[in-house]
């Protein structure tokens, strides 16, 4: 038996009966076995130690839409909307990736969320072996899923879809059930309605969730409607995609009715104001879907559109941007946004009973935020501190399924300095080859 008792630390628990507890927490086996102001019981006698004091403990952050390889073109082409940064900067760099780019893009990536706080991430890419191993070898949990662009022969197209299925097939359920993946069309604008219905007719065979991209832009919503006479939202849900549990990315063009729709069939919805914001694609109806019960959730979106992980950040212009849209100071409260980088992100991704909380039974991915700084004095309260005042550089520890992946701001598993220097490698290969 392995177990860590954690001593006189202040717990941020994001569950609603408890909120914060000062005091202990038990993690046995990698489940939370014990969070109370009471010192535990019946201890292991080599249980470890770890004082908590000076320490906030939190649920893992849950970065719910990415493409970790991205990182490579961190800063590469910043200042552009949606389409001319996609077609004209990114796809022509990502034409050039190899495994090597794909699988140092990946590492760098897992680095940076770790040490900023995300104890599980989505991404959408190709050649996701490459990430499937990353998140393997790094200890941090995936939701992993093959994007596919359509725009390419049926040749290509049947070879995309199948090496979707495979890698979601392979994966699902490895890394001791760290990992599990998902299905996905890239874009409603970049596969034809025929081809999505081919992954909506797979997902139903596999059992496996869709991801997608989704009214990000306005220019996509009047193409989509130009195209096929119908809005994306409707789109989708009469080729099926909404027949599956599904995570949509972005979500930033809604009416009220498909606000009400996404409510109606329990559709997932990835948040990326920052995303959103650099690119000038809008922003998303936060506060509306929320009132109508749609299942939200915060993501980065890839570096090259952030330029940054730190999915603190989300969080923070998730309370701050929608009391601005909506001049009502209480849209967005400090406990919501928390939640919507934590248990909401948790739901998102349909793992709401088992992460994004301290709470007994519940596995051990949390992470420890270092209070001995200026910007946390005096401490009013811990959750307006990390919503307002807080970033992903004060996380100092983290853990995954009870497993210490990040000690005093370092990650235990991964050689940060190989994966740095890789990455930098990788990038000048892309640009000059
Ligand atoms: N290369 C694969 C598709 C990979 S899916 C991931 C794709 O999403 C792209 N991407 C990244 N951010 C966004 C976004 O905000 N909206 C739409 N696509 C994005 C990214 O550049 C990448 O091409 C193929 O050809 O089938
Ligand atoms: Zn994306």
């Amino acid at each position: 038996m392995t177990q860590l008792w954690i001593e006189n630390g202040l717990f941020v628990t994001m569950d609603d009966a408890a909120k914060t507890v000062k005091g202990h927490m038990v993690v046995t086996d990698g489940l939370i076995t014990y969070v109370g102001p009471e010192a535990p019981t019946d201890l292991s006698p080599d249980v470890q130690r770890l004082d908590g004091s000076r320490l906030a403990f939190m649920p893992g952050l849950v970065n719910t839409h990415g493409h970790a390889a991205m990182t490579l073109l961190r800063g590469y082409s910043d200042d552009q909307n949606l389409q001319v940064w996609l077609e004209q900067k990114m796809w022509p760099m990502e034409a050039k990736y190899v495994d090597a780019d794909t699988k140092a893009g990946s590492a760098l990536a897992i680095v940076e969320m770790l040490r900023t706080g995300t104890t599980a991430f989505v991404d959408m890419y190709d050649r996701m072996e490459q990430v499937a191993t990353m998140t393997e070898q790094g200890g941090i949990r995936g939701i992993l899923t093959r994007g596919v662009i359509g725009l390419c022969s049926e040749e290509e197209q049947r070879a995309k879809l199948q090496d979707a299925i495979s890698f979601a097939k392979e994966w699902n359920g490895k890394a001791d059930g760290r990992i599990t993946t998902m299905l996905s069309p890239h874009a409603p604008y970049t596969c034809p309605p025929s081809y999505i219905e081919k992954f909506v007719e797979a997902a139903h065979e596999l059992d496996l969730p869709l991801h997608t991209h989704m009214s990000e832009t306005l220019a996509e919503v009047e193409q989509n409607v130009r195209d096929y006479g119908v809005r994306p939202v409707e789109h989708l849900d009469r080729l099926g995609f909404f027949s599956r549990p599904s995570l949509v990315a972005h979500a930033v063009h809604l009416t009220d009715d498909e606000i009400a729709l996404l409510a109606s069939k329990g559709v997932s919805v990835s948040h990326n104001p920052v995303s959103n914001l650099k690119l000038a694609s809008g922003i998303a109806r936060l506060s509306d879907m929320m009132k109508a019960g749609v299942k939200v959730s915060l993501g980065t979106d890839s570096v090259a559109s952030n330029n940054n992980l730190d999915l603190f950040e989300e969080i923070r212009y998730s309370a701050l941007l929608h009391k601005g849209v909506s001049g009502d100071p209480t849209a967005i409260p400090a406990w919501e946004a928390l939640k919507l980088g934590t248990t909401y992100g948790a739901d998102a991704i349909w793992q709401g009973d088992s992460i994004g909380k301290l709470k007994v039974g519940y596995k051990a991915d949390f992470i420890a935020i270092d209070l001995d700084q200026p910007h946390f004095y005096p401490l009013t309260d811990i959750v307006s501190h990390l919503v307002y005042a807080g970033t992903g550089r004060d996380v100092k520890h983290v853990w995954v399924d009870g497993r210490q992946v990040v000690r005093s701001g370092v990650c235990t598993l991964l050689d940060e300095e190989k994966i740095r220097y890789e990455a930098a490698a990788s990038f000048e290969r892309l640009l000059n080859g």
